[in-house]
């Protein structure tokens, strides 16, 4: 059922289907996403010793605070690195902010965490990468593919476009990519193949609509 892959407007389409037709609330798919990223981060036998998520404050971005929430009620060591202004942030990633604010989640402002980390989690950017990536989030870029630490990309690798594969600038070398719903063409190019790692499809509830037919 999940073999697939399809291209950011479907997946939009998916999305906006799930949440707006079907009544599934924005913030239980964040959730599953997270959970499912959460699952895969403890079944690869990662070094968690010092997780750093990056995030921009986007959706993608919502996962991943969701995920250092996780990470951090299971008592490990976990920083979120947030890139953009809080104040634009999603409704659903403004949530997480407040979750993480309420379970006094460390955040830093240090590429050097990022460095140092053991695993990094690459929630910048989704399906909603729009143009070329510069400034602080292109050296937020490079300072994760510069670490030595394994990196985890949620939904996309951060910097390859979902549809063709291209590298819009600079992009995120995942070692493994925990993508949502179904694979994203652009992830079976050679240089999304070359950026996403091992990719792990996550059901979390967003289904095309002719895989529910059976179900109504
Ligand atoms: N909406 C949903 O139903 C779900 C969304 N999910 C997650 O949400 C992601 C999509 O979220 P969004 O649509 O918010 O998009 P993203 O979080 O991928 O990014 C969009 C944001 O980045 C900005 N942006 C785009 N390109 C940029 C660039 N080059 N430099 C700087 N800023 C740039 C945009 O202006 C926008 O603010 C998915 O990939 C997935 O991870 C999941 O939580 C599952 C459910
Ligand atoms: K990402």
């Amino acid at each position: 059922m999940m073999s697939k892959a399809i291209t950011i407007a479907e997946a939009q389409r998916y999305d906006a289907h799930t949440i707006n037709e079907i009544g599934i609330p924005a913030l239980v798919l964040m959730e599953r996403a997270a959970l499912a990223t959460f699952n895969n981060l403890l079944n690869d036998d990662f070094d968690l010793s010092r997780v750093v998520v990056v995030a921009a404050t986007g959706n993608n971005g919502g996962d991943g605070i969701a995920v250092a929430r996780l990470l951090h009620i299971r008592g490990i060591d976990v920083e979120v690195y947030l890139l953009g202004d809080p104040a634009k942030a999603t409704s659903q990633t403004a949530q997480q902010l407040k979750i993480a604010n309420y379970y006094h989640i460390p955040f830093t402002s240090d590429l050097n965490h990022v460095v140092n980390a053991t695993l990094i989690v690459d929630a910048i950017f989704g399906v909603g990468l729009s143009r070329d990536i510069t400034g602080k989030f292109a050296d937020a870029i490079n300072a994760i593919n510069a670490a030595d630490a394994k990196t985890v990309a949620i939904d996309v690798p951060s910097g390859i476009n979902a549809d063709t594969g291209e590298v819009m600038g600079v992009a995120v070398v995942a070692d493994s990519t925990t993508t949502m719903a179904y694979n994203k063409i652009g992830l079976l190019t050679i240089t999304g193949k070359q950026h996403s790692g091992t990719v792990h499809v996550a059901d979390i509830g967003i289904y095309a609509q002719d895989h529910l037919e059976h179900a109504r």
